[in-house]
């Protein structure tokens, strides 16, 4: 069979949405009322601002775009409004200030289909079934006793990472992979626990699902024109994506109901929990089991995939932060200084040492304003008309905080495009959005609920690298040779691989 191309398939169907949508504006009646939004650039009719986005990262064009307009911008994409935030005075005021206005999500045809009509929690709409999972999130799930409980797992693929750059012997490592099957293997661990025999399965079928939710996709910025992601396949690709982790789920699912727990809490995994608060939990809404099967996707929440390995919100965060520590030799020796004289008396970071690596935790969240993983947060949902600053946010307008840029931004930060944690000494900024200048994970209702599982791995694995290796670049490279090329999906991560030369310290 032939396969479609770009003259038999494509351009009729261009020709096919082109022809309805200027129908719908003929036959649409106009309302007189022209409501005051926030400066836009110029408009294409049908696209309105798409073509604004092409040819670059999205997060840097909507800085651009917000030096020429100004830090609230509208932007029309298809036929959605969208809010670009670009100051920290007015995140605060979408997250702090209006935050129950705009702690919804927009409805995307992936995450409908994918994720059991959007009942995960990062996508589910705000309101009393989201809250009850954000208390199982908070409470059971990524709580700090839970993660707390999830420590041997860390140590063991810490070892594990350890011992294989020991092992390449003075060949360059691929950090990049290493970083990334160790995410993985902790997150499916804690997920799944160690035996479950479809973890790999698992993976690779989120894998798949997860290239059609990085990015954007032209189907949500036209909801009125469903007929589009039938035409193009993409439903019924997103449904067989479906079904394919739906059986595994169920899979899963039976094995952990066959386990003999010890029904105290102890030793279970974020499946063992789910199914404990379904059956006897005292929930105020009933959790069916598509549900848990949507909730169960959280605890991959951090996996991501803007690059053909995949990546992970916690590899891609280690591998910017040896990559800045490379490029600067100096902070290197100090974290490295700090990290052994602590661990002088002890080999490992136990429970409550995290806070005698000051420095370490500042490379961390320097790491984080420079290369946010998710560069524009998740969008979020007008859920009522609003004014902002004189101007009309319509109901059901996306907006999208670009945090990336408000983190670079010279009236907040002294030398912004600098690599220097002991900025962070001076000024104190914590990891749970309360300045909204510093708003790596988010804040207000929506933000990150696994900032502790996220933090606590990436500081413990950082700190064995850092004591037990000597690190270069190879081929005897220089530290300012390293490229920092970036890739967009949902999140940025290194464009290519990091390869160093470890030396074991003696
Ligand atoms: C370095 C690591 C991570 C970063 C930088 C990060 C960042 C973010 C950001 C920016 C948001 C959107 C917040 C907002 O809309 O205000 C978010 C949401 C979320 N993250 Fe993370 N994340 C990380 C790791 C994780 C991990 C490890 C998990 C789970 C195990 C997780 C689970 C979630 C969930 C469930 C949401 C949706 C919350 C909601 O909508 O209520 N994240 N994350």
């Amino acid at each position: 069979m032939e396969p479609p191309s770009f003259s038999n398939v494509i351009l009729p169907l261009i020709f096919c949405i082109i022809l309805v949508l200027l129908l719908k504006k003929l036959i649409t009646p106009k309302t007189s009322k022209t409501i005051h939004l926030p400066p836009s650039p110029w408009k294409l009719p049908i696209i309105g601002n798409i073509h604004h986005l092409l040819g670059g990262h999205p997060h840097r064009k909507l800085r651009d775009l917000s030096n020429k307009y100004g830090p609230l911008l509208h932007l029309q994409l298809g036929e959605i409004n969208h809010i670009i935030i670009t100051s920290s005075e007015l995140a605060r005021k979408v997250m702090k200030t209006h935050d129950i206005n705009f702690a919804s999500r927009p409805e995307f045809l992936a995450t409908k289909i994918l994720y059991y009509n959007s009942s995960d929690i990062g996508f589910s709409p705000y309101g009393k079934y989201w809250s009850q999972l954000r208390k199982i999130c908070t409470v059971e799930l990524l709580s700090a006793k839970r993660v707390e409980s999830f420590s041997f797992i860390r140590k063991e693929e810490g070892d594990n990472l350890v011992d294989k750059i020991r092992m390449a012997s003075g060949s360059p490592v691929n950090l990049t992979k290493m970083f990334l099957s160790l995410a993985y293997s902790t997150v499916s661990r804690a997920a799944f626990g160690k035996e479950c025999t479809q973890q790999k399965k698992f993976l690779n079928a989120m894998k798949e699902a997860f290239k059609h939710l990085s990015g954007f996709s032209i189907v949500d910025f036209y909801p009125s024109l469903g007929f589009v992601g039938e035409l193009t396949g993409l439903r019924a690709r997103l449904e067989r994506v479906h079904q394919h982790l739906d059986e595994i789920l169920e899979e899963i699912f039976e094995e952990h109901q066959t386990k003999n727990l010890r029904g105290d809490g102890i030793g279970e995994d974020i499946v063992d929990v789910l199914l404990r608060l379904a059956d006897h939990g005292e929930l105020d809404i009933s959790l069916t089991r598509d549900n848990i099967k949507a909730v169960i996707l959280v605890s991959n929440s951090s996996l991501t995939l803007p690059k053909k390995g995949g990546t992970d919100t916690s590899s891609s965060t280690l591998e910017w932060a040896m990559s800045e520590l490379i490029q600067h030799p100096k902070i290197m020796q100090k974290v490295q200084s700090e990290v052994r004289n602590v661990f002088k008396e002890k080999e490992n970071m136990e429970k409550g040492e995290a806070n005698k690596f000051p420095y370490l935790n500042n490379v961390i969240k320097e790491t984080l304003r420079l290369h946010p993983v998710a560069p524009l947060l998740a969008p979020r949902l007008c859920r009522e008309t609003i004014e902002l600053e004189g101007y009309t946010i319509p109901t059901g307008s996306r907006i999208v905080i670009n945090a990336w840029a408000i983190m670079r931004e010279p009236t907040y930060w002294v030398d912004p495009e600098s690599f220097r944690p002991e900025r962070f000494e001076k000024v104190e900024f914590d990891f749970k959005g309360s300045k909204f200048e510093y708003i790596p994970f988010g804040g207000g209702r929506r933000i990150c609920p696994g900032i502790a599982f996220a933090i606590t791995g990436i500081e413990y694995w950082l700190s064995q690298l850092l004591f037990h290796f000597d690190w270069k670049l190879p081929g005897g490279k220089r530290p300012e040779d390293l490229d920092m090329k970036e890739i967009f999906g949902l999140t940025i991560s290194r464009k290519n691989d990091l390869l160093l030369l470890a030396t074991p310290r003696k």
